[in-house]
């Protein structure tokens, strides 16, 4: 298959196969109404007035003569995703004022989602196929250009816009966002793509060869994150590296939006509002519900911080850590409570609510000043007398003057990582983190983890979690953790989760016996494994959180 070059309007047409359309192309199909604004249906879809696949419909103007308005979805979801390639933007944080500025309805706002978020996560597979279709290196198209290209071609494939529609409308964008140098050749372009269905651009670009190649071109991932995530399945017991593909698929769902009611004043009346309104009560956590409807901030209790969305993952995980027993000799004053990575405060919110149920307190500890007023205005609608905030950096927390002397009773580190747990809601990050990234991390996590041992009261509880399954940041800090401090116990995680959950997670656990702790290298990897939780998305519908929990000897003993 020959190339589309790209250049000025005309560029592009007459060449073999992508300009073609434009020679034998009939008028243009019904719903272009005053042009630029195709109809949708009710799932904010352009409706389908044409058949897809060969013989579809296009315009018969030269693109550069064609309407200059862009529909404000698609110059919404541009912008967001030009904003994420250019800026280094996060989508979940450009697209939403973005969508508000423009006024969007619940329809088109819902129809900018899909497209930026679907183009962001799609844009391997996207790229793969673009690479066919013209005549040189991607990287030396102009960058607003591929990224219309991108935008062109998630309609194309994967959300069922009609041909002439996608065309029309991105050629449209073209003109009002870049100009009109390059609309006849993304006209060109996209008309090749529009040539075939998905099935066929899959079996050109990534075959069905069992390679992981080819997996992580159809499932647009880089392939280094579906090597990670297929050794990750196989460490854990109750997943298995045949899984690999549901896996990659439901990082490629948009999720559910969960939600959990602090256990505070107001916080359960909260939640029966926002289930009367429509969302379902959460099957795994206590005080959650899922949200299907989109835009959480208007339901009832969130402005006023008594409902939150929070993956139900992390919140299992913070309930487990308040769960586990501390020794039984531990001491009997209230307890003092730590989360020493809070921001943007997710956990340290449900964590400080349970504070301030058990008479305990929460220290909020958070490396960056603007996260620390994130994670301050989390925690409002909780008491205040039973949580503090303070910015500093957590390897230094033994230093910090809130550290009291015989150290906090219960610490959460959730560390930063890799988040390659929570691909689905992070469109774009898949593309941004390197194996690079890891050795920076991993290190990072190690210290953390340290630190909070050295401040870990006797007989109190450590729970290590992350949002990356990766092994290199879970089982084998794990491993490491407990070499360098062997008088700690690791706690069954996966007994705990079970406790706090309202439905079994399958996870397994540890055999009996197991993981007492007091071999000088630690447990056998197997067996310390075997006591760590690891949750999935495409089993537990949750980010794939993991978690490890160990316990301090007690008073008296030295703490490793
Ligand atoms: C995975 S996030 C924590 C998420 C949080 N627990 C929640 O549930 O919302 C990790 C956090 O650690 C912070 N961080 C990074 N390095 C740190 C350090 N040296 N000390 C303390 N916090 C750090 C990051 O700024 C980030 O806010």
């Amino acid at each position: 298959m020959s190339g589309a070059s790209e250049g000025t309007g005309g560029q592009g047409r007459g060449r073999g196969g992508a300009g073609g359309g434009e020679r034998s192309g009939r008028p243009a199909a019904a719903g272009k109404g005053g042009r630029g604004e195709p109809r949708r249906d009710a799932q904010g879809r352009t409706r389908s007035r044409g058949r897809s696949g060969a013989g579809r419909q296009f315009s018969s103007q030269a693109p550069s003569q064609r309407s200059r308005s862009a529909d404000p979805a698609r110059r919404v979801a541009f912008e967001a995703v030009r904003a994420v390639h250019a800026e280094d933007a996060y989508a979940n944080l450009v697209l939403p004022p973005r969508i508000r500025q423009a006024r969007l309805d619940r329809r088109d706002a819902a129809f900018a989602t899909e497209l930026a978020y679907g183009t962001l996560r799609g844009r391997g597979l996207y790229d793969a196929v673009l690479a066919r279709c013209v005549d040189r290196p991607l990287e030396q198209i102009d960058p607003p250009v591929l990224d219309a290209l991108r935008l062109g071609a998630h309609q194309l494939l994967a959300m069922r816009v009609p041909a002439h529609a996608a065309l029309d409308a991105t050629v449209a964008l073209v003109l009002s966002e870049i100009g009109a140098g390059p609309s006849g050749f993304v006209n060109a372009v996209l008309r090749r793509v529009s040539e075939r269905p998905l099935e066929d651009w899959l079996a050109d670009v990534a075959p069905a060869d069992g390679s992981d190649a080819a997996l992580a071109v159809r499932t647009s991932h880089p392939v280094w994150i579906v090597r990670a995530l297929r050794q990750a399945l196989a460490a854990h017991p109750g997943a298995d590296a045949d899984q690999i593909e549901e896996l990659l698929a439901a990082d490629n769902a948009a999720p559910v939006v969960n939600l959990v009611a602090l256990p505070v004043d107001g916080g359960e009346e909260a939640l029966a509002r926002v289930i009367a309104d429509g969302a379902e009560p959460g099957p795994l956590a206590p005080g959650s519900a899922l949200h299907a409807g989109g835009d959480a901030s208007r339901l009832p209790g969130v402005r006023e911080g008594l409902v939150r969305v929070q993956d139900v993952g992390s919140q299992l995980t913070a309930r487990a850590l308040v769960a586990v027993p501390r020794e039984s000799d531990a001491s009997e004053r209230a307890e003092r409570w730590l989360d020493l990575c809070a921001g943007p405060g997710g956990k340290a919110a449900l964590l400080a609510a349970l504070a301030a149920e058990r008479g305990a307190t929460l220290t909020a500890n958070e490396l960056a000043p603007h996260r620390t007023d994130l994670v301050r205005s989390a925690l409002a609608a909780v008491p205040r007398e039973a949580w503090t905030a303070h910015t500093g950096d957590g390897r230094r927390i033994a230093d910090a003057v809130e550290t009291p002397g015989d150290g906090y009773d219960r610490i959460l580190v959730d560390a930063p990582c890799t988040g390659l747990g929570a691909l689905r809601r992070r469109p774009e990050s898949r593309w941004r983190r390197t194996p690079a990234d890891l050795a920076e991390l991993t290190g990072l996590q190690a210290e953390l983890l340290d630190a909070a041992v050295s401040v870990l009261a006797p007989g109190g509880v450590l729970a290590y979690v992350t949002c990356s399954p990766h092994v290199a940041e879970t089982t084998v800090q794990v491993q490491d953790l407990l070499r360098r401090h062997p008088r700690l116990e690791q706690v069954d995680a996966p007994a705990a989760l079970a406790e706090v959950a309202l439905a079994d997670l399958g996870l397994g656990g540890a055999p009996a016996g197991a993981g007492d702790g007091g071999a000088d290298d630690g447990p056998p990897a197997e067996e310390a494994t075997a006591r760590t939780a690891q949750l999935w998305p495409h089993r537990h519908g949750t980010d794939a959180m993991f978690l490890a929990l160990f316990r301090a000897p007690a008073e008296g003993q030295d703490r490793g």
